[in-house]
């Protein structure tokens, strides 16, 4: 791990000293919006039209923040549009690179570069901060426009749908006040709530973050007996937001980060309905559980200093879900 201070990679581990064993995950710098027309977004800057194979998107195949992105892209149908390059798993001194000894990972594929953060070091040579995936990448402008993963799948939700023709829409108007609060809960105690947890470097910093998180999972496991999606019949971002931490919980959060009160084959809905998520056309092909597995147990150094890779459980995703 590291960071990027002034433009210059500084190596270094995550530091939660300085929070009393708390884990706080930095905001991210990049803000803009690819738009139809070009016209600025809700932040940022403007000029970032939608067009066809102007945009390219680095990701890792083990994040869960990049998952959804990929998630997107695929309902979307922005595959023939916006081109990818996937990093290899191991996040170590050097941050995320472009070595590809590993099934999946491609290498740079636009400029051949060794290291992420040449990436970033290109948008802004003074950067300051963290070199996470995603990253929206502008190929015309040679810059990021956004490396916010909430942000990005909202711009794939709608900006390109004069190009693609596809105007599924998974945040409909009528329910966008219904489904901030849940996105606001599952983000805090589920998708960022097992970093909490793994990254907790004190008792009652973990105490707390993997008690909200088992709390709401055992509140989805209700939600879900009578409703189909979180938000009833129809599926909406807040689904494409959960469903990665669920494909990553048995393999990797549950021993790793010590997220292990349960399990999310021992919720009956929650598992079924995941396994709906998973099989869902597109998704199982951006869903690489063995980056995820690789990911975490190697490149976290202070959770698992041996990075011994552990066998993980067989899981059947695509046993019949039954949700219908
Ligand atoms: N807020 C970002 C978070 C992205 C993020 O933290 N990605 C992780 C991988 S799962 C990363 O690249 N971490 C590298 C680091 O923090 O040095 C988003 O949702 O897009």
């Amino acid at each position: 791990m590291g960071q990027m201070i002034d433009g210059k990679w500084v190596a270094g581990p995550i530091d939660t000293r300085q929070t009393g064993g708390e884990f706080r995950r930095e905001p991210t710098v990049f803000h803009s919006w690819i738009t139809p027309d070009g016209r600025p977004g809700p932040t940022g800057e403007g000029g970032f039209a939608a067009e066809s194979g102007r945009y390219h998107l680095y990701v890792s195949y083990a994040c869960p923040w990049a998952h959804r992105t990929l998630i997107f892209r695929a309902l979307k149908g922005l595959e023939p549009h916006i081109s990818i390059s996937a990093v290899h798993p191991d996040m170590l001194d050097d941050g995320w690179t472009f070595d590809t000894g590993f099934p999946g990972a491609t290498g740079d594929t636009l400029y051949g570069l060794k290291y992420l953060r040449e990436i970033y070091a290109r948008a802004d040579p003074h950067y300051t901060g963290r070199v996470t995936v995603p990253v929206l990448w502008d190929k015309e402008r040679e810059t990021i426009v956004s490396n916010e993963s909430a942000e990005i799948i909202r711009m794939f939700n709608s900006a390109f749908d004069h190009i693609t023709g596809n105007s599924d829409d998974y945040w409909p108007e009528d329910l966008r006040a219904a489904i901030e609060p849940v996105n606001a809960r599952i983000y805090e105690t589920v998708n960022n709530g097992v970093y909490r947890a793994g990254f907790a470097s004190s008792q009652s910093a973990y105490d707390a973050a993997a008690t909200a998180l088992f709390g709401t999972l055992d509140w989805l496991e209700e939600r879900l007996a009578t409703n189909r999606y979180l938000m009833g019949e129809r599926i909406t971002e807040a689904d494409w937001r959960l469903f990665p931490t669920l494909a990553r919980f048995d393999t990797v959060y549950h021993t790793h980060f010590k997220c292990n009160r349960a399990r999310i084959v021992d919720y009956p809905n929650l598992w079924a309905y995941a396994r709906e998520l998973w099989q869902w056309p597109g998704v199982a092909g951006v869903t690489r559980l063995d980056h995820a597995r690789r990911h975490y147990y190697y490149s976290h150094e202070s959770i698992n200093p041996n990075r011994i890779v552990p066998l993980c459980p067989e899981i059947d995703w695509q046993a019949p879900h039954g949700r219908g």
